[in-house]
């Protein structure tokens, strides 16, 4: 086993440089684990270089571990520098994570109680278990592949693709993470996309969006609030697929995770009612379905606004949003027994058509990373073939 140990000592609070000094390698020492490889990140794309590279090289190791002291976005862009034609006899990855970013929603999933991280015994879970100081299990990474395509593109292109192992979105999330990037000098911390969120509040998407089914499934499932349970979704054509017209005003689909930081639980059924193959949850608010709003206009898209935020304040509370359903007069509350407010559907796949005036409704967010959808294109999400879910672990 090849052992690289690799840091970003930017992400998050600029800690990482003393965790490793302090305990990542005494920690390793100790247990008499020899690092081959010790890397401080100089730039963007750096620690994925490095990783691509030993790949390459076919270092003579059928697996490379990699103790990733980082955020979500340094591990994306790791996962995305594999050469997708090109893998035969690469040695697989396993990463031994800590967490040094900003939200660690990987970790913090992984980890649920591993909370605050400011102490120092919460950062080192999946260290603990590569030592093995705790039982060690090797967990494999699920992966989805976004692809941006043109109308008119048959075959879209590589560059266009990417691999994403935690959240692929549109709507109000790729938004606020756009925003939020240009507040990170200022607000380092999560309180940066609370900002960005109070200034996209008002915006309704403009696009149409299509689901299919996971292989085993057969079926598009969408969560029921009565059963607590999933079921097949009732509006499947003959193909099996969903179609749902917008607006929208949040869109956000995840793997991997059931949570975006440590306490903001958005797809809680994905860790609470696990499929039993790799799926896409998608959480998707659609105002249309608000009982008190008849069309458009901005008065509807501020009334909705109070809503949008109880709604994802249920996602503060363990995930309480999903049971979150409209009375008659459009009130949202977990007792009341209207329309689910959130639709949290299970797939195996989806694609999201923007309208060609919405520019924001172009924006697609892969584990933090944000693309935009060319004028009258498309994003297409689907969770990737079963060599793909088995190339990548983490330790858990
Ligand atoms: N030395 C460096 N200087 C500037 N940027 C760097 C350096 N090393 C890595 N980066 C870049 O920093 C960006 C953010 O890193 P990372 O995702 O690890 O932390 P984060 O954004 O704080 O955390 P999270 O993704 O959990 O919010 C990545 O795009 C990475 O390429």
């Amino acid at each position: 086993m090849y052992l690289l140990a690799i840091y970003n000592p930017v992400a998050g609070n600029s800690a990482a440089r003393s965790v490793y000094e302090e305990h990542v390698y005494p920690l390793l020492a100790a247990h008499n684990h020899k690092v081959v490889q010790k890397v401080e990140t100089q730039r963007a794309l750096h620690a994925a270089d490095i990783v691509a590279q030993l790949v390459a090289s076919r270092v003579d190791s059928d697996e490379i571990s990699v103790i990733l002291g980082s955020g979500d976005g340094t591990l994306h862009e790791i996962i995305n520098s594999f050469d997708v034609d090109n893998t035969d006899g690469a040695p697989i990855v396993s990463f031994i994570l800590i967490p040094c970013g900003t939200a660690n929603a990987l970790f913090n999933s992984l980890f649920p109680s591993a909370s605050p991280i400011s102490h120092t015994q919460n950062l080192l879970h999946s260290l603990n278990a590569f030592v093995g100081l705790t039982k060690p299990h090797r967990r494999p990474l699920t992966l989805a592949r976004t692809v941006l395509s043109r109308s008119h593109d048959s075959v879209p292109s590589a560059q266009n693709s990417s691999l994403s192992a935690i959240v692929i979105s549109t709507a109000l999330h790729a938004s606020i993470l756009h925003d939020s990037e240009s507040l990170r000098q200022e607000m380092p911390g999560i309180e940066r996309f609370k900002v960005a969120a109070q200034k996209n509040s008002t915006r309704w998407y403009q696009a149409s969006a299509k689901f299919a089914p996971a292989p085993k499934a057969g079926t598009v499932q969408v969560y029921d609030p009565d059963l607590k349970a999933f079921k097949p979704h009732p509006e499947a054509d003959k193909d099996a697929e969903v179609h749902l017209s917008g607006p929208f005003v949040y869109f956000l689909s995840t793997v991997n995770v059931d949570r975006l930081e440590p306490a903001f639980r958005i797809s809680p059924l994905s860790s609470t009612m696990p499929a039993t193959e790799p799926v896409l949850d998608v959480i998707i608010v659609r105002p249309l379905r608000d009982p008190s709003i008849a069309s458009e206009g901005p008065d509807a898209r501020s009334a909705f606004v109070p809503k949008l935020w109880k709604v994802l304040g249920g996602a503060y509370e363990d995930g309480a949003h999903v049971n979150m359903r409209y009375n008659s007069m459009g009130e949202v509350d977990v007792g009341h027994d209207g329309e689910a407010v959130v639709e949290y559907i299970r797939c195996g796949g989806w694609e999201w058509t923007p309208d060609e005036s919405d520019v924001k409704a172009g924006l697609v967010c892969a584990d933090g990373d944000i693309s935009a959808i060319d004028k009258g294109g498309k994003a297409s999400c689907s969770i990737c073939e079963p060599s793909w879910n088995e190339r990548f672990f983490v330790y858990t």
